[in-house]
């Protein structure tokens, strides 16, 4: 398909469109505790009971009368286990004829299994023990509805009695890669084919995102074919990626086919790499024409279906680390264009520098190497020596501060 600059999107303006026309699911579902990390709460979770149900021992100990303590350290040589004292360990529950704990360490014992006590100890009421609830308070709030559960939280929910929780049913993403020149991964190399590679990248994405990937064959550039497979996954999936085709070769025929079926369509987005990205919404769900070559379809990724699943999460799409480099070339962008720069950052003794890789560098190279991203604003242009606000590509942050 022809790209017209004039209609043209920017990428802001691509994710809040079809943000818009998009028919967000909302389906919920149970699942059990131990299937829970990574999910998002659907509903606000509370205790079902107190934890401790009881109140309990803080200490390794024994349970004591804080009566036999009013007038100060008591004579213990005729006291016997589970009449006078009984044990006592840390979260232990104990008879309710004790009402707190002496610490093991302020205690010895005879042959005759007899206490005496070592040390002066002041000892009330309560001395010793968690209440019950102390850790988690029968109807308290666990974790509310949007909430993404680290293990913690998944501990916490069993903790306050449950086995299971609602959370946000996984996105299905369908990925539909095409072109005749795709070979299967591991098929022998040959004149005219390229890997079907880029399917094991979006996968990752995908469920690194927190949704479900769901691939198909590779379809060749044939209309009817692809079609047919658009109809299908559209059945079963949420979101649609087809990949390659986005552009104006003679057999780039997926974002016309989107178009036929689209109540919302778009072509083409003010950036590079990607620019013949093709976007539309059939029937409420969101299908993406991801273009083919990797790094437009790391960008397709990056800045719009990590967009779309982190709002489906109701999280931040952007939690990257954002650091001042100083850029050490001129950066300059296509005029009217953003450029998606993929830049090495390195640490040096007056700050962090960043450049980029030449422009032969290899696919290679740049997936070795890239560390950082910085957005040339169209007709932008960064000095040598300008400092420039970076984004880390998941780089341990304390490797270049
Ligand atoms: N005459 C023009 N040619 C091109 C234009 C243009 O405006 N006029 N746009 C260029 C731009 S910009 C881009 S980006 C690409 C878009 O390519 P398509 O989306 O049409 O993708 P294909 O042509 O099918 O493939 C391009 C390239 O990518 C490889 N590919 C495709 N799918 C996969 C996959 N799943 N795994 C690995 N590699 C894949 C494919 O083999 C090709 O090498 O168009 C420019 N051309
Ligand atoms: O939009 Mo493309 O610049 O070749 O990736």
């Amino acid at each position: 398909m022809e790209f017209n600059k004039d209609r043209a999107l920017t990428r802001d303006s691509a994710v809040s469109t079809l943000l818009q026309h998009w028919d967000m699911p909302c389906d919920i579902e149970a699942v059990p505790l131990a299937e829970a990390y990574g999910r998002i709460a659907a509903c606000d979770v509370f205790a079902r009971a107190n934890a401790p149900f009881a109140r309990v021992s803080s200490f390794d100990g024994i349970a004591v009368r804080s009566s036999d303590f009013e007038k100060g350290m008591p004579d213990a040589s005729s006291w016997q286990r589970n009449r006078d004292f009984a044990q006592a360990d840390t979260g232990d529950d104990f008879p309710d004829d004790f009402d707190a704990v002496v610490r093991i360490e302020a205690v010895g014992f005879n042959e005759d299994d007899v206490p005496r006590f070592t040390q002066e100890l002041e000892v009330l009421p309560g001395t010793g023990v968690r209440k019950a609830g102390s850790q988690v308070r029968e109807g308290e709030l666990l974790a509310a509805a949007g909430k993404q559960l680290r293990p913690e939280d998944v501990a916490l929910i069993a903790a306050g009695g449950h086995d299971s929780v609602s959370v946000k049913r996984r996105l299905r993403v369908a990925y539909l890669p095409t072109g005749n020149e795709l070979a299967a991964i591991g098929s022998c190399p040959s004149r005219g084919k390229t890997y079907q590679s880029n399917g094991l990248m979006i996968r990752g994405f995908v469920t690194e995102w927190g949704a479900e990937f769901l691939e198909h064959d590779i379809v060749a550039d044939d209309r009817d074919l692809l079609g047919r497979a658009i109809d299908d996954l559209l059945d079963s999936a949420d979101i649609l990626l087809i990949n390659g085709g986005s552009s104006r070769g003679s057999e780039d025929y997926s974002s016309q086919l989107l178009e036929q079926r689209a109540d919302y369509f778009a072509h083409g987005v003010l950036a590079v790499p990607g620019r013949p990205i093709g976007m539309s919404v059939i029937k409420g769900k969101i299908a993406i024409n991801v273009p083919g070559p990797m790094m437009a379809a790391w960008f397709a990724c990056d800045w719009l279906l990590r967009s779309l699943l982190m709002r489906y999460q109701e999280q931040s799409a952007n939690e990257r680390l954002t650091v001042t480099a100083i850029a050490d070339e001129q950066l300059k962008s296509r005029p009217g264009f953003e450029r998606l720069a993929r830049l090495v950052a390195r640490k040096e003794a007056d700050g962090i520098h960043v450049s980029s890789l030449q422009d032969n560098a290899t696919l290679a190279a740049s997936v070795r190497r890239v560390n950082a991203f910085y957005a040339i604003g169209p007709d932008e242009t960064v000095e040598p020596g300008e400092a420039i606000q970076i984004q880390l590509l998941g780089t341990k942050a304390s490797s270049l501060m």
